[in-house]
């Protein structure tokens, strides 16, 4: 499963055709008086049809960072563009238009991705309906063609009729992509979407998830705390204060016998200004702080303790 799924994503380069890129990213709240920078610079590129985790610890600004990407809210200061649009610039008719045809969002809470009133189809049908050009009968018939092929990709055409009631967990979430791929968007983003399911459950839901990406070409972000979700994309970015901090990039190599495996790589983050943050435990292991020696080697940056020669 996890050898697919980099395979499937092995020869995509990250700064070609971008699908999201953010620039010097700055959220600041202000309750009460006092403020908090939710994210402090944050750069992060997405690569079209890649298929990416967002991990960090609780606070670090996973969600303020998606809702910036959903056109939910609003960044302080930076730039952000998702397929396309300047989310900084938009109208408030864009703004709605970029939330229905370009980006599909899903929440962790099951019952927040879904109307309990209506069936699984009704659902999925509703963000065409909201997009407008329903009311003909060719349109109306490529409506329910669109719900069958969405809910059949996902392996969920049984169920169809249901209401979200009748539907475990798993298949509410499910039945939650299909809702955000009703209207095609471009790009997928779902915060904890297996948080509040077993891990047998969550693998359907994440198997879905990679469905939409490989199949559909959706480029997909997931917010999560899941290792396993994080262990199985190509390319996992934890974000630490606000900013990206380290990425690990996985890919998939053969040996001399033609054996293939997944290989691991962590890296550090370098910012357009230069700088990077560096691993706590190197810094701890040769007693580095407040400065280091910096020597450029022909193939290297050399970073020493400060006082070493
Ligand atoms: N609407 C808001 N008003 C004030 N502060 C906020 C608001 N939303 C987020 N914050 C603060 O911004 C920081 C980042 O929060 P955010 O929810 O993005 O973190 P997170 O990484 O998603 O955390 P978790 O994993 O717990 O969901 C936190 O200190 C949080 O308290």
């Amino acid at each position: 499963m996890r050898r697919r799924a980099v395979a499937a994503t092995r020869s995509r380069t990250p700064a070609a055709d971008a699908a999201i890129v953010c620039d010097r990213l700055v959220r600041i709240f202000s309750t009460d008086g006092i403020e908090v920078q939710a994210l402090q610079g944050l750069e992060l590129t997405v690569a079209q049809g890649d298929l990416v985790a967002l991990v960090g610890a609780s606070g670090s600004g996973k969600s303020t960072l998606l809702n910036i990407l959903a056109g939910l809210d609003v960044p302080t200061a930076g730039s952000a563009a998702v397929a396309g649009y300047d989310l900084l610039e938009l109208s408030p008719r864009d703004r709605l238009r970029y939330r229905r045809e370009a980006v599909g969002f899903v929440f962790q809470q099951t019952a927040r991705n879904l109307l309990p009133f209506l069936t699984a189809a009704q659902n999925v049908a509703l963000p065409m309906q909201l997009k407008g050009g329903g009311g003909r009968r060719g349109a109306r018939a490529r409506q329910s063609a669109r719900v069958a092929e969405v809910l059949d990709a996902l392996g969920i055409g049984d169920l169809a009729g249901r209401h979200p009631a009748q539907l475990s967990g798993g298949q509410q979430q499910r039945v939650a992509i299909a809702v955000a791929m009703a209207n095609d968007p471009k790009v997928l983003l779902a915060d904890e979407p297996t948080g509040e399911l077993d891990s047998e459950t969550a693998a359907t839901v994440f198997e879905a998830l990679r469905t939409v990406n490989k199949e559909l070409g959706v480029t997909v972000v997931i917010v999560t705390h899941d290792p396993m979700v994080a262990g199985e994309v190509r390319r996992t970015v934890a974000i630490r204060d606000g900013r990206t901090s380290s990425e690990v990039l996985r890919s998939l190599v053969t040996d001399e016998h033609g054996a293939e495996s997944v290989s691991e790589r962590e890296y550090v983050v370098l910012d357009r200004s230069g700088r990077v943050q560096l691993p706590q435990k190197f810094l701890a292991a040769l007693g580095m702080e407040h400065r280091v020696a910096v020597d450029l080697a022909p193939d290297r940056i050399e970073l020493r303790p400060d006082g070493d020669s």
